[in-house]
């Protein structure tokens, strides 16, 4: 798997492609099961296929049999051959007609089900996962990857037959009129075949490398676009262009250097093949002056060449192809082959909810991805039904990773987590997040309207419900100032709210969802007064009977919790109340306290920047 990772963007390897020929075409063939729903389809497309191809080998005997009627050799018209050259050329236009529209049928078919498949293993997959890709990697998973299946469903896979067929057939014919000079025109053959392959793999690699440059480039662009402010900030906008130019240059040197190949190539294979032919009339003239061939039969002869010399050159790029789709499938596979964390096809209707009696003991956490540092030791906690604590400490400390256990983001390595006395990892996942909301520190709008966002939290509410959990979240006031009012489009194209106008969309989520257990991570930029009373409003209206945690930044939020954890470097040091805490001589958190209140008296300062 991460050595997949590691391979990403930095070119094929050469152990990649030792797997690539062993196990890639098992892997292109599994992806075929996506085609076998559509079979019939699939089949009746192969009919269309063989027969244009069958058409289209008929057009050098036509020509041989026109110039025939022209020697005065043949027992036809020439009117009557030319019709039915045009019967032939409308049967293949009707043919191929039905073959692009047969396969792209399959072809369009197949791979939404591949997207729909992949997207759904995506999503369900255990967080872990995404901590080990990149969100671009899977993007072209699902984009170009299965594009390129694609192309090879609609094309290349017709393109194959189709030169075989042209292969085969061709020489079968020059065979049946010429031997000696099939065996002449055969003569040429390795030595092109070898040039081809040996130029081919030059090239490709020259390409691939260009490929890679390109890829680059698009890293400085997304990096650029995405921190645009950043950027402006700094007034560094020159020196990213001078970034994306030096890129841009590398791509077009590596490209040139291919196309330097790639055009010598070209023209070695135009000599080549022309010579070849003209090498094939030379011999094919003196068969015929020696009366061993007609003439009609040595012009058929140089068309089936042509054919078979251009099917000759199409089966070196359909192999190329192969070689990107078998890397495209392999990866693919890989990712369908993942195990989700839920069922993707199953959306869990039933609800079991709980009371919200929350039991942390001696829970020790390390991130699978960081498996040397240990983030938690020792950690045990309880809320009981309905009561509130807060976990307070330094940035770091652990605090968003104590709640991001309980949503069984990740494993324990030791201890235990319980709901209402029962194990979490003995729920139904999808029951146990259901049973829990988070409003989170940094809201994320999805693009759409207020009113799509705040249904996210019950996508089945009515809208009375939807209107009565905005009204609960003090957001009705600013949504109802917008023209649109719920319509307005919020997210990456839409109105941009403010973090406090966020936050409320975020209760009024929560609300709606309306779980036993509440996981509140405070926003650590201090909103303004009138924003702040909102939404200290709206949570104290939301966390009224709900279990709830809350992850403080603010201490002056906190007063009224039951219990407050104070922790320090992944373990619980302190824990009471807040006048208890206060008692504790030289206590980390009442040090903390004193400290937000010396900084200011007025403004509430995050407990996070001083780490
Ligand atoms: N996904 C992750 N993979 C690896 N390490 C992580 C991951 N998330 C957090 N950490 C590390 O775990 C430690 C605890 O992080 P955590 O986010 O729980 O702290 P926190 O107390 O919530 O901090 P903050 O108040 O800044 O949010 C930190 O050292 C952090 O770098």
């Amino acid at each position: 798997m991460a050595k997949r990772r590691d391979s990403f963007g930095a070119g094929v390897s050469e152990e990649d492609k030792k797997k690539v020929n062993k196990e890639g075409l098992k892997n292109a063939l599994r992806i075929f099961r996506f085609v076998a729903p559509y079979k019939g389809t699939f089949i009746i497309g192969m009919f269309f296929l063989i027969f244009s191809n069958l058409t289209t080998m008929t057009f050098p005997l036509l020509i041989g049999e026109m110039t025939k009627v022209i020697e005065g050799k043949s027992k036809y018209q020439i009117n009557e051959v030319t019709i039915f050259f045009f019967g032939v050329l409308i049967v293949q236009a009707v043919l191929s007609f039905f073959r692009i529209y047969t396969f792209s049928q399959v072809s369009e078919k197949a791979m939404r089900d591949v997207r729909k498949s992949l997207y759904s293993k995506i999503i369900t997959l255990p967080v872990f996962f995404f901590e080990k890709r990149r969100v671009g990697e899977l993007m072209s998973r699902i984009t170009s990857d299965v594009t390129q299946l694609q192309d090879v469903l609609s094309v290349t896979l017709a393109e194959f037959f189709r030169q075989v067929f042209t292969l085969v057939g061709g020489i079968a014919f020059i065979s049946y009129i010429s031997w000696k000079l099939t065996l002449f025109m055969l003569g040429t053959f390795p030595f092109l075949v070898i040039a081809a392959m040996v130029f081919g793999k030059f090239i490709r690699k020259v390409s691939k490398k260009a490929q890679d440059e390109l890829a680059n480039t698009n890293v400085v662009v997304e990096e650029t676009l995405q921190s645009i402010n950043v950027v402006k900030a700094f007034t560094n906008e020159h020196l990213e262009i001078n970034r994306y130019s030096l890129s841009l240059q590398k791509v077009v040197n590596n490209a040139l250097k291919a196309a330097t190949f790639r055009g010598g190539f070209v023209s070695f294979i135009i000599f080549a093949l022309f010579g070849g032919i003209v090498g094939v009339v030379w011999f094919g003239a003196q068969l015929v002056a020696s009366g061993d061939l007609i003439l009609a039969e040595l012009l058929t002869f140089i068309f089936y060449t042509a054919f078979i010399g251009g099917s000759v050159g199409g089966l070196g790029d359909i192999y190329a192809q192969l070689q990107k789709t078998i890397g495209a499938s392999e990866r693919i596979t890989e990712i369908l082959d993942e195990v989700s964390e839920i069922n993707p096809d199953k959306s869990s209707e039933i609800f079991t909810p709980v009371k919200g009696n929350i039991i942390y003991e001696n829970v020790a956490f390390t991130y699978p991805s960081r498996p040397d540092m240990q983030i938690l030791k020792n950690v045990s906690l309880e809320v009981k039904s309905g009561e509130k604590i807060a976990l307070v400490g330094y940035s770091g400390a652990g605090k968003s990773t104590i709640v991001q256990l309980l949503m069984r983001y990740y494993e324990l390595n030791a201890g235990t987590i319980k709901i209402d006395g029962k194990n979490i990892n003995a729920y139904d996942l999808t029951d146990l997040r259901k049973n829990i909301a988070v409003v989170p520190q940094e809201v994320m709008l999805f693009g759409g309207t207020i009113y799509e966002n705040i249904s996210y939290g019950k996508p089945d509410a009515t809208e009375a419900e939807v209107f009565e959990a905005a009204r609960k979240a003090n957001a009705l006031q600013f949504i109802d100032s917008f023209p649109e009012k719920f319509q307005t489009l919020v997210g990456e194209r839409g109105v941009k709210l403010s973090g406090g106008q966020r936050q409320r969309i975020a209760i009024a989520r929560a609300i709606l969802k309306n779980p036993a257990i509440l996981i509140l991570d405070e926003a650590t930029s201090a909103l303004d007064s009138e924003s702040e009373k909102l939404v200290q409003e709206a949570l104290d209206g939301l966390m009224q009977n709900r279990t709830t945690i809350i992850i403080a930044h603010r201490l002056a939020t906190i007063r009224n919790v039951d219990t407050i954890y104070v922790l320090r470097d992944g373990e619980v040091i302190e824990t009471g109340s807040h006048d208890e805490l206060l008692l504790l001589d030289d206590g980390i958190y009442s040090n903390l306290v004193k400290l937000q209140y010396e900084t200011t008296s007025t403004e509430q300062v995050s407990v996070n920047s001083e780490d």
